[in-house]
């Protein structure tokens, strides 16, 4: 079975033509790798990409982090070759781009089973036209008869196909992070924020990363290696933020509040929801904790 909760603040992205890089993930300190078949793959070096990526995930090394692939879309040239050839590999998902439809994800989980892939392998989708950002409801709610368990949203595409612009402060994405995470959320799905193409503009990194937490998101997209740290940190529950959680559970287990369902820790309204959003945080941080 698919890790449903697997810890993916950086999802790092690379090219799958790219050995160099594929050797150099095995010591970086994402949680994920994301190994490009797609965009950042030219179409000469589509079959060798396919190859070294195969070759690559056989000789292991990648894990804990969560190995992705990102095929090409299925409906066109290479797609369903990839799928093949990824059927008997070790990973934990495929990430399909470019979908758009409710009815193209149970296509695409058909043709995954069709291919050999037997439940143990995630399916993650990326929301980059515009009429997967219609479709987003329907299309999460395909996760309950298909493997799907993750959404990735891809901002270059969208902004390509929408003419939204991809300012500093992504003000026309407003609505376009809710949406996903919501959907993401309805359906119990990972919720990946997009790309930062600014590669060394740390101000911009952690102001994005801070608006894909402050959105919901479970961590953000990356194209290069110096993107890790930051997104890491700022997808962690903060120091501030598990010593709150801290005194919470430690309020709901004194004596004193013993059947309460509601009590007043530094100064705040508690409920139970409190405690239950508290144990989660605090089991996130012990699990990157443990990951570091
Ligand atoms: C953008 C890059 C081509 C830049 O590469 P390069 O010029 O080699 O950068 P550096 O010289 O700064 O690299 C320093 C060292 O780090 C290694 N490196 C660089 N990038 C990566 C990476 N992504 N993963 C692993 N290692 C990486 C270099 O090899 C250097 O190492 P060393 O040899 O030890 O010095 C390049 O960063 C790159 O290819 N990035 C990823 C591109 C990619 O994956 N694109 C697809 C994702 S974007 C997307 O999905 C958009 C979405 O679809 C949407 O629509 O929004
Ligand atoms: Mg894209």
């Amino acid at each position: 079975m698919p890790n449903p909760n697997p810890i993916v603040r950086s999802a790092l992205s690379m090219p799958g033509s790219n050995a160099r890089a594929l050797e150099k993930a095995r010591s970086l300190p994402a949680d994920c790798i994301i190994i490009d078949l797609e965009d950042a793959v030219a179409a000469e070096a589509k079959t060798d990409a396919r190859a070294l990526v195969v070759e690559s995930l056989a000789a292991g090394g990648l894990e804990p982090r969560y190995r992705v692939v990102r095929i090409n879309p299925l409906d066109g040239e290479w797609g369903a070759e990839d799928l093949r050839a990824l059927a008997h590999s070790d990973l934990d998902a495929i990430l399909v781009p470019k979908v758009s439809s409710a009815e193209e994800v149970v296509g695409i989980a058909s043709q995954m089973a069709q291919a050999g892939f037997h439940g143990n392998v995630a399916l993650w989708v990326m929301i980059e036209t515009a009429a997967s950002v219609l479709a987003l409801e329907r299309i999460a709610a395909t996760s309950e008869s298909t493997p799907l368990a993750g959404l990735v949203l891809g901002a270059n595409d969208l902004a390509k196909e929408t003419g939204m612009l991809k300012t500093p402060g992504r003000e026309a994405f407003s609505a376009v992070l809710s949406q996903c995470v919501m959907a993401a959320r309805a359906h119990g799905l990972v919720a990946i924020d997009s790309v930062l193409n600014a590669i060394g503009d740390d101000d911009r990194l952690e102001a994005e990363c801070r608006q894909g937490r402050l959105h919901g998101f479970d961590g953000k997209m990356l194209i290069h290696p110096g993107q890790i740290a930051i997104t890491n940190r700022v997808y962690a529950p903060s120091d501030d933020a598990i010593a709150e959680a801290r005194a919470i559970v430690a309020a709901f287990e004194a004596p004193e509040n013993a059947g309460k369902a509601v009590v007043k820790v530094g100064g705040q309204m508690a409920e139970e929801l409190h405690r239950d959003e508290a144990l989660a945080l605090l089991a996130r941080a012990e699990a990157i904790a443990a990951r570091e």
